[in-house]
């Protein structure tokens, strides 16, 4: 049987949108998700996302897979991606401007906004080193500017989960970094006992940040939405920015802010529609 599917992508962080609304067990398996994703032989993205039947009382429930066909907590972009592609589906019987989607972080709602862009309510970081999880520091601590050996080089770094695991650290010229040899050996390291993100930052101005970013399962991708709020509670940890920030990656620009009110995060930023088709 053919299973349509439609491209979606925010900041080039492409994924494949699959509508699952008739039921809670995604309609394809992790390594067919794999093969879909792969840039030679399939379509081509960076996961495959599911619009699943809400839980708990939300709206929908979102699942994704990445490119290596494991299963994260969480994906920024591709909650905003969802959330268009859910306008998309419902059409002319949507009544409301946000959705409450159940994901394996809890609850987040994204927000579709005037000017066609979408504001996610991400909700809270978690900083402590077993909510990461990282051996990095101990178990009910923090883990902010710690040492750690990558590739014969100490690295400061500052750990932040938002549902899935963030490995921040600041360097003065994100461009020199060499992300496809370094990522890897982040993202496996031995204190990462479910692996890592890993965000690369370059201190514009308190206000302007630059990212580049190793994804868990992906690889190098031009845009992490859970990264870009990760990174900006990291300098903010680090006395590095303040709460509000634009964060520049290789995909363009995320507005993120760090709420004093509730100590939620906000992401704001686009979400496109690319293609649609059937495998
Ligand atoms: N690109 C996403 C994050 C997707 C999940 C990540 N690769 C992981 O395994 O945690 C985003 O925009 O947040």
């Amino acid at each position: 049987m053919a299973i349509e599917f439609t491209k979606y992508h925010g900041l080039g962080n492409d994924f494949i949108l699959i509508d699952n609304r008739s039921s809670l067990t995604p309609v394809i398996t992790p390594e067919k998700a794999v093969k879909l994703c792969d840039r030679h032989f399939g379509i081509g993205a960076d996961g495959v996302i599911f619009a699943l039947p809400g839980q708990n009382g939300t709206d929908y429930t979102m699942r994704i897979f990445n490119s290596d066909g494991s299963e994260p907590e969480m994906c920024g972009n591709g909650i905003r991606c969802l959330a268009v592609f859910l306008t998309e589906l419902e059409g002319v019987s949507r009544t409301k401007d946000f959705y409450t989607i159940h994901t394996l972080a809890g609850t987040i709602t994204p927000q579709l906004t005037d000017d066609g862009q979408v504001k996610v309510d991400m909700g809270q970081p978690r900083l402590l080193a077993q909510e990461i999880p990282t051996t990095l520091a101990p178990t009910d601590s923090k883990v902010i500017n710690v040492p750690l050996e990558v590739a014969d080089h100490t690295w400061n770094v500052t750990c932040v989960s938002m549902g899935n695991p963030h490995c921040i650290t600041f360097v003065n010229d994100v461009a020199a970094i060499p992300l496809e040899s370094i990522g890897p050996k982040f993202e496996h390291h031995s204190v990462f006992p479910q692996r890592t993100n890993t965000e690369f930052i370059e201190i514009v101005n308190r206000n302007y940040l630059k990212m580049r970013v190793w994804e868990r399962g992906a690889g190098i991708t031009l845009a992490c939405g859970t990264g870009a709020c990760a990174s900006l509670v990291a300098g903010v940890l680090n006395d590095k920015c303040d709460r509000t920030a634009i964060i520049e990656l290789p995909g363009g620009e995320l507005e993120i802010e760090w709420s004093e009110v509730d100590n939620k995060i906000y992401m704001t930023g686009p979400a496109e529609r690319v293609f649609a088709g059937k495998f």
